[in-house]
């Protein structure tokens, strides 16, 4: 077991927890570049009042399973989980004892990109859903705000190399956001680790003999 800083954000009806230095600066180094230059980054397009336009950053699925992931009109078809991805996939499982089925990956190319104020609340995630957020490369500035109580927000800078992990009601009752920023600012890749249970699965003794 490694020995590693916790930082609880205190969240009222939320549970969210930082972890600033998940992957060492050297580790979180090389996992930058490999995935930069190796995943399939793809560009969708999102629609808005029937006008269609780019997503203000490129993304990649990966998932244990063939389920897809649908979200804001786009439906993700997985790939499989190898290399790099899969070695950080490992590491988390083994020091949060949590066994995630996909990610979603997010290359945010420079400040322009963005992610808009939203809740992981689809409907394949469950309840409570947990996901895993790690981040590599650029800082970028995350708001997470109450839904319904407006003087609840919270700011916070996520670092090279650093895990949030959000989970118990925290998508029921907040949203969060990755917004632009005006700073001349490199790439930051976050994978998003997720639980998406097998669906309409044939149990296998119910093939008709
Ligand atoms: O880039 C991030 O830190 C957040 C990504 C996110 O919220 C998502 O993909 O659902
Ligand atoms: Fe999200």
């Amino acid at each position: 077991m490694r020995l590693l800083n916790v930082e609880n954000l205190n969240l009222k009806d939320a549970n969210v927890l930082y972890y600033p230095t998940f992957f060492s600066e050297n580790e979180a180094n090389t996992y930058f570049k490999n995935l930069y230059s190796k995943l399939k980054w793809q560009q969708d397009k999102i629609k808005v009042f029937g006008k269609t336009y780019d997503q203000p950053r490129l993304t990649a699925f990966f998932g244990t399973n063939n389920q897809p992931y649908s979200y804001s009109n786009i439906t993700m078809f997985p790939q499989e989980f190898k290399g790099d991805i899969l070695e950080i996939k490992n590491a988390i499982e083994t020091e949060l004892n949590i066994y995630f089925t996909s990610c979603l990956a997010n290359l945010y190319r420079n400040g322009k990109d963005s992610n808009g104020w939203h809740a992981d609340d689809e409907k394949e995630l469950g309840k409570n859903p947990i996901i895993a957020s790690l981040t590599f490369g650029e800082e970028r500035v995350f708001h997470l705000k109450h839904k319904h109580d407006k003087t609840l927000k919270k700011k916070i800078v996520l670092k090279h190399g650093s895990l949030l992990l959000m989970q118990g009601s925290t998508q029921e009752n907040w949203l969060h956001q990755i917004p632009k920023t005006t700073r001349k600012i490199g790439p930051r890749i976050n994978l998003t680790f997720r639980i998406i249970p097998q669906k309409n699965r044939v149990p296998s003794n119910s093939v008709l003999s």
